[in-house]
């Protein structure tokens, strides 16, 4: 058996009439990583996720899955995919739609385990065309989990779940990922990339701008916002807070002033020396929401970019 990466693109570009949705990618994922794939509405995710998978072709560049084509991994079993816009068959039982998949591949889970990792055992027996949009989610991830996959690829899973729903899936995410296999993960959900992914890959505009772990990632926007109330502001109060020790950025709305610092001790100490009327102090560490932003914001600096690739 090679040891090839179990994604490989070189690359990669795919264009739409004068649109570019994908714009040069090159990523590798090894074995066992759990990655996800994060950008705004638009980035090229899941057109990024289609050439992976080798559902569209690309203008430029190559994908390779375990080191053959996408066509290869898939056939072989060894890819199992939760896309988008895929759908199942309507007349189907969920327990039939499953059974379908299991019997096109070569070395299947037993259809109850299956059934079982997707918490889909209690509506094994309804229609597909009766699910809701959560129980529909868990139904695909079944039919994705059944042929075994080495590598499974979810574009948006947790889509139309509810919190309870996303909780669990995360968990019988775990597990499967606990023996080994490389999962890619398209979210809009930060809080599940950072929890739950190794490794985050952002995408905007069709282009990689930013990969690395979560602690990384939110590593670009390092530093903290210090916010506080001020009833009457002098006049040149933002010049002032500007020139502060560590202050990056001010801003104001109404009474409330929010300093983004790289020192907030030494901002707050400044802060409450200079106006001492400064009252409802807060000290907020940034969040993985603040990085995203920061990476995907159209003015967002080269520099930034450039740490994380
Ligand atoms: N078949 C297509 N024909 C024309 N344009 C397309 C096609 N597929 C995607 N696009 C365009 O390519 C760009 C990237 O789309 P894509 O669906 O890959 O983004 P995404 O990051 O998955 O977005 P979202 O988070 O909204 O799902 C978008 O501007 C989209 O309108």
């Amino acid at each position: 058996m090679n040891d090839s990466p179990a994604i490989a693109l070189h690359g990669l570009r795919k264009r739409f009439g004068q649109l570019t949705a994908v714009d040069g990618v090159t990523l590798e994922i090894g074995r066992g990583e759990v990655v996800a794939l994060l950008g705004p509405n638009g980035a090229g995710k899941s057109t990024t996720i289609d050439l992976a998978l080798g559902l569209s072709n690309p203008d430029e560049g190559d994908a390779r899955l375990f080191g053959g084509t996408p066509r290869q991994a898939i056939v072989a079993g060894r890819v199992g995919a939760m896309l988008q816009g895929g759908a199942l068959l309507p007349t189907l039982t969920v327990r039939q739609s499953i059974e379908l998949v299991a019997a096109a591949h070569r070395h299947p889970l037993p259809v109850d385990e299956a059934m079982e990792r997707a918490k889909v055992t209690d509506i094994a027996r309804q229609r597909v065309a009766k699910l809701s949009g959560g129980q529909m989610q868990r139904a695909r991830f079944a039919v994705a989990v059944v042929s075994n996959p080495d590598l499974l690829i979810l574009d948006e899973p947790t889509a139309a779940m509810d919190v309870e729903a996303r909780h669990v899936f995360w968990e019988s995410m775990r597990a499967f990922t606990e023996e080994g296999r490389t999962v890619v993960f398209a979210t809009h959900y930060l809080d599940e990339a950072d929890s739950f992914a190794d490794r985050i890959v952002i995408l905007n505009r069709g282009r990689l701008v930013a990969d690395g772990t979560p602690a990384e990632v939110k590593a670009v926007v390092s530093g903290r916002v210090v916010s506080f109330a001020l009833d009457a502001a002098p006049a040149g109060l933002h010049d002032r807070l500007a020139t502060l020790p560590g202050v990056r950025d001010v801003e104001r709305r109404g009474e409330r002033i929010s300093i983004q610092t790289a020192d907030s001790d030494a901002t707050l100490r400044a802060v409450l020396a200079d106006y001492p009327a400064a009252h409802d102090v807060e000290v907020i560490s940034r969040t993985m929401d603040d990085a995203f932003l920061a990476l995907t914001h159209d003015a967002a600096e080269p520099a930034l970019q450039e740490a994380l690739r």
